[in-house]
């Protein structure tokens, strides 16, 4: 009886295994033709049709840097564009002024914006950045964003904003060596959670929860916590799980995914908590959450979107222009003798005034310009996907679901559009300057397009305006009320980029005095 049990016991676990191999054999199958189509198939078919239109394929498993400097040597050769493919994914980059001009009337009708990356993972930032697009129904909307983003706005917060550049400039010790984009992207997030979420953030905001990869939870500075959060977004959107397992990181199942759902979600936290007490009643997020087109979460939403747009693009943006400028003494000393007069409109701000000094200095103008045309923050836009099939784009068929982006840089350094386009010379925007003008004087006045550090379009940057005004008080107190030098390593370097997702590091040593 004992013996008869224990055999079908024993009949019942074999059956149970041998069942359970036969799915898990099933499944590896399954998992495996799943990863062939995704990784080999879809790759192989999407290059043979472009290899018929005869466009140029590369492989781009070099770091960003190589390819930033491959893209600057062969911006000449490749006529109108590129697919290229990476580790996980591929993507066709628009490279001439011809395809990104056809480009751009196609969005969002034929190309909308890509949810390819989850590389915030938040809903509510993937929300704001990736797959709203500026149609009709946002009129209202956009109404009152622009009133946010205009100049009125940033008049009345012009005091605080050269107050909160004058303070943190101040922490560095004199000729201390220091890391400038870490420095920049603080100002930035200040200036920013001050604007957008209220005057009285730094009283009331002191400090914050970092999550490291090991588990530890440590406690930091607001401030140091953001930065953190962007650098670790960075890193997940080239990670390989993200891809093969979509669904595990969309639902933050897996680390770094789940990590950063952490942090983030402290990072909303804190900003949540700040707008039920800050009592600034001029912030962008109280004067959208009161206007009646808002409701209190999408008026949020906005901000925080803001927020992240403006961490990932002025600090590079500014580091960017303070390592030009330096670069040429004769522009350096300029500037700097253009702008002395101001130094002390910085300290007692009537903002008004100072508005229009700053606009009337046309060299600080053509110097942040050509700043953004040199080295863009963004070296190429977000991307796009293909929606229906039916584009084409300087006559090839675009194949439904390519992945598109405009290549920015490709752009500013197109040679039938500016003369030694690796020079860095602001006088290319200075109308009086023969510089102004096309190599090639006969074919007259630059495309549009050739310049578009902020990209074309309908998804173009909402924060161009703001972002400019923000470049010249920041890059212009600098100059005013300090002086600079870089490390001695980087000022002997032909040329050094700053852009999003470039490891270079910015070390200058601020002088304070009369330099
Ligand atoms: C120098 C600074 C900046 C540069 C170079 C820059 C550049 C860009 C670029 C290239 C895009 C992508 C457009 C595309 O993919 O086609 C973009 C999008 C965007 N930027 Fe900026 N940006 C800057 C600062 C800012 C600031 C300060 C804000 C906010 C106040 C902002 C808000 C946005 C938003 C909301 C989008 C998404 C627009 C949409 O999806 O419709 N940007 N920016």
């Amino acid at each position: 009886m004992e013996a008869n049990t224990f055999d079908v016991l024993y009949d019942t676990l074999l059956g149970y295994i041998v069942e359970g191999m036969k799915y898990s054999f099933a499944l590896s199958v399954l998992v495996g033709l799943y990863l062939l189509y995704r990784f080999f198939f879809i790759p192989y078919m999407i290059k043979r049709h472009y290899m018929k239109h005869s466009v140029t394929c590369s492989p781009r498993d070099e770091s960003y840097n190589q390819f930033r400097r491959s893209t600057n040597k062969h911006v000449e050769r490749c006529k109108d564009f590129k697919l290229y493919f990476q580790k996980t994914w591929h993507h066709l980059e628009l490279c001439s002024i011809k395809s990104i001009e056809e480009f751009q009337k196609k969005v969002p009708e034929d190309f909308d914006r890509s949810d390819h990356f989850a590389s915030y993972s938040y809903q509510a930032i993937q929300d704001a950045m990736c797959f709203k697009t500026k149609d009709d129904e946002s009129k209202p909307k956009m109404y009152h964003l622009s009133k946010c983003l205009g100049v009125s706005f940033f008049l009345s917060k012009m005091p605080l904003i050269a107050s909160l550049i004058l303070r943190r400039v101040n922490t560095i010790r004199r000729d201390e060596l220091v890391d400038f984009l870490k420095y920049s992207q603080m100002i930035t997030l200040e200036i920013m959670c001050h604007m957008l979420f209220g005057e009285d953030f730094q009283e009331k905001i002191n400090y914050a929860h970092y999550r490291h990869a090991d588990g530890y939870v440590e406690t930091c500075s607001y401030f140091t916590l953001f930065p953190r959060i962007l650098e670790d977004s960075e890193a997940q959107r080239d990670d390989i799980k993200a891809h093969m397992f979509q669904f595990l990181s969309k639902n933050y199942a897996i680390d770094p995914f789940k990590r950063n759902m952490y942090n983030i979600t402290e990072m909303m936290r804190i900003l949540t908590d700040f707008t039920n007490i800050s009592t600034d009643k001029n912030s962008m997020y109280k004067i959208l959450s009161n206007s009646e087109d808002y409701s209190q979460y999408e008026a949020f939403v906005e901000c925080v979107s803001f927020l992240f747009a403006s961490a990932e693009t002025l600090p590079h943006a500014m580091c960017s222009i303070l390592y030009q400028v330096r670069k040429s003494e004769q522009i350096y000393l300029k500037l700097k003798q253009d702008l002395r007069h101001l130094e002390d409109n910085f300290k007692q701000v009537d903002a008004e005034h100072l508005k229009e000094q700053l606009d009337s200095c046309d060299l600080l103008t053509y110097v942040i310009k050509e700043g953004l045309r040199i080295d863009p923050p963004m070296a190429q836009s977000n991307l796009y996907k293909a929606v229906e099939g039916s584009a084409e784009i300087c006559d090839v068929p675009i194949r439904k679901d390519t992945l598109v982006s405009v290549n920015i840089l490709a752009a500013h350094m197109d040679p039938d559009e500016w003369e030694n386009p690796s020079e860095f010379n602001p006088e290319r925007f200075n109308p009086l300057s023969k510089d102004f003008m096309r190599p090639d004087e006969k074919k007259g006045q630059r495309s549009n397009y050739s310049f578009i550090p902020f990209s074309v379009g309908k998804r173009s940057c909402l924060g161009q305006s703001l972002s400019l005004n923000l470049l010249k008080i920041f890059v212009g107190q600098i100059l005013a009320s300090y002086g600079y030098s870089l490390e001695g390593s980087q000022e002997g370097q032909s040329h050094m980029s700053f852009c999003r997702m470039s490891k270079n590091i910015l070390k200058l040593k601020i002088h304070k005095g009369d330099y």
